[in-house]
């Protein structure tokens, strides 16, 4: 599989204002000594160029789209989208619609020449990073998309083939099939079709289970498009929501927990908008595919409780952040939390008379930016209640608690997250029981734990043992190097851990590796008679080699 990056490159240093890609591949980028040809450079980095150096500069999507009156879907869920994902959003409307929760009661088509002097407005004056298609109900619609992106290009199109709404309605009527087959799909870098659309572009092919989808994935990757998501939310013999992404050389199969409610209307405009956000964000097509479905599994999470309507499909919740500010209990997760990581040990506590809650008050006193309970011989009622203390103590210092291993306990308490071992319970299960928002961290020795750990839905992976160490048995030392490899590897970001104490984590720090955000440390914080102080110095001295802590682009939803 080649989706490892690199970051880097010579070019990251110019000021690079524009890449695009060209039919044949190869990708330019505009910079301010001019035109630049990056014929060798992956699809993935050309993208993080543009994001890491694209100054002051908002991100830009446009959206041509139905409006949808109901505002779940459409124009409406596109606007919301972007807007809940940091990125400008400008409209161009095809129809006007309208929608509510009971479904499809008008479409108004708009003149083409209206259309065109839209994408014309935007396309030629406010500099658009990526446009995202929804609702084209004519073929005049897809031709004046294909010319006016000849004459502006972009950086990546996006097309959610919208044809049938959720609730029956046909969008597009059968005469745009050609159309969409032979000048729509060769433009995409990614199409989004659901079960339904797929199997109609495809001539009317049954598809009924995930190994369909992949089939399908493939015929309409053969049709142009660049990348192709086939979405699972209406597979009938699915109690997972499952989607296949396909970039014609590897399938991902990507699985979250179906959730139960009425109010999915708009998920595949959302979906989309969210990938073209991304993108426009400058991630790569994968991540910005992964970063959407957890966006839409959380709008719809948040949106189980929205009661609008007497129909059967009700909006989802695009806007939940600002649920969450109001919720002083929900701490997510920053990379920077790793920072100074610090792991419990009820040995250590006993051997130096410190209760457990003591010892958690010092290390974030000396500085300890998250902390993880590892209570391995704790029984189970006991395990809680300290686990409940620590929590409010943590809480009161906006520092996040993990539970190592026990998922139990990080339920019964309502932690902020959980760390698992690779024989620990999968994380895709630990994801499924939590929900999208707790922090996933998993420990990962090998390039391929931690893809694996991205691809199920981790937010964090701990590296190691760095060094040897007491603190667990039968644990094999990677040393610096294989430290170095997971944390080029990795697309999450990384704490080593293992044997790292004041005398060697400088040597850990110096690594310089991106996504190397801080070390995990038991020992020389918890074996010791002042936690406060022990924590203190370490802290210090990572400070004082702060330069070597990479900022890696990771994924927020
Ligand atoms: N009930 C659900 N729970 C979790 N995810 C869902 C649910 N319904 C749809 N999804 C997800 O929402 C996204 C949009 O999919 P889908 O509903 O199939 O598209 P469309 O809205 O175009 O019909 C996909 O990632 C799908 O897996
Ligand atoms: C204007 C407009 N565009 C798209 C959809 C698809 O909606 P869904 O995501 O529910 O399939 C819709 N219902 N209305
Ligand atoms: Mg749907």
């Amino acid at each position: 599989m080649a989706f490892f990056l690199s970051y880097s490159t010579p070019i990251a240093h110019h000021k690079i204002c524009t890449v695009f890609s060209s039919k044949q591949g190869s990708r330019h980028a505009v910079d301010q000594f001019g035109s630049v040809t990056l014929k060798a450079m992956p699809e993935e980095m050309a993208l993080i160029v543009t994001n890491g150096s694209s100054n002051n500069k908002i991100p830009h999507v446009l959206t041509m789209a139905g409006s949808d009156s109901g505002a779940g879907a459409g124009i409406q869920a596109d606007l919301k989208t972007c807007a809940a994902r940091g990125v400008f959003c400008s409209t161009v409307i095809t129809a006007v619609t309208a929608q509510n929760t009971l479904g499809v009661q008008d479409v108004s088509i708009l003149p083409e020449e209206s259309v065109a002097a839209q994408l014309k407005s935007v396309l030629s004056d406010m500099h658009v990073d990526v446009v995202k298609t929804g609702m084209l109900p004519s073929t005049a619609m897809v031709k004046i998309l294909h010319d006016s992106l000849k004459q502006f290009p972009v950086q990546a199109l996006v097309v959610d083939p919208v044809m049938v709404s959720t609730s029956g309605h046909v969008l597009a009527g059968s005469s745009i099939l050609d159309m969409f087959r032979q000048d729509l799909l060769p433009m995409a870098d990614i199409v989004t079709p659901n079960i339904k659309e797929a199997s109609v572009l495809l001539g009317g092919v049954q598809l009924e289970t995930v190994t369909d989808m992949r089939s399908a994935a493939k015929s309409l990757h053969d049709m142009g498009p660049r990348n192709v998501l086939v979405k699972g939310g209406d597979l009938p013999s699915s109690s997972d929501a499952v989607d296949i992404f396909f970039d014609g050389k590897d399938f991902y199969e990507l699985r979250s927990s179906r959730i139960q409610t009425r109010n999915t209307h708009g998920t595949g405009c959302t979906m989309a908008s969210c990938i073209a956000a991304e993108l426009a964000k400058g991630s790569s097509m994968l991540s910005a595919v992964k970063v959407a479905k957890r966006y839409v599994e959380t709008a719809l999470e948040y949106g189980k409780g929205i009661n609008i309507g007497n129909g059967p499909q009700g909006p989802l919740d695009h806007m939940f952040k600002l649920k969450r500010k109001n919720s002083s209990k929900l701490r997510l997760f920053e990379p920077s939390d790793l920072f100074l990581y610090a792991v419990t040990d009820s040995g250590m506590n006993k051997k130096w008379g410190h209760s457990i809650t003591d010892a958690v008050k010092a290390a974030i006193e000396g500085g300890a930016t998250i902390v993880q309970l590892r209570e391995k011989d704790a029984e189970t009622g006991e395990f809680l209640e300290a686990a409940k203390s620590c929590l409010e103590i943590c809480r009161a210092h906006n520092t996040p608690l993990l539970i190592n291993d026990r998922v139990d306990i990080a339920l019964a308490c309502d932690a902020d997250g959980v760390h698992v071992g690779q024989s620990d319970m999968p994380v895709n299960t630990v994801r499924a029981l939590l929900g999208p928002e707790k922090i996933i961290g998993v420990s990962c020795k090998t390039p391929e734990h931690a893809l694996k750990a991205w691809a199920d839905g981790a937010d964090y992976i701990g590296s190691g043992g760095v060094f040897p160490t007491n603190t667990k048995a039968n644990n094999r030392t990677i040393g610096l190097d294989g430290l170095k490899t997971v944390c080029l590897a990795s697309k999450l970001p990384v704490v080593a851990i293992g044997g790292i104490n004041l005398s060697n984590a400088r040597s850990v720090m110096e690594l310089g590796v991106v996504n190397l955000k801080g070390v995990a440390v038991v020992s020389a914080l918890f074996d010791r008679e002042c936690v406060a102080v022990e924590t203190r110095k370490l802290h210090n001295l990572l400070t004082e080699n702060v330069a070597n802590v990479g900022s890696a682009v990771t994924e927020d939803v």
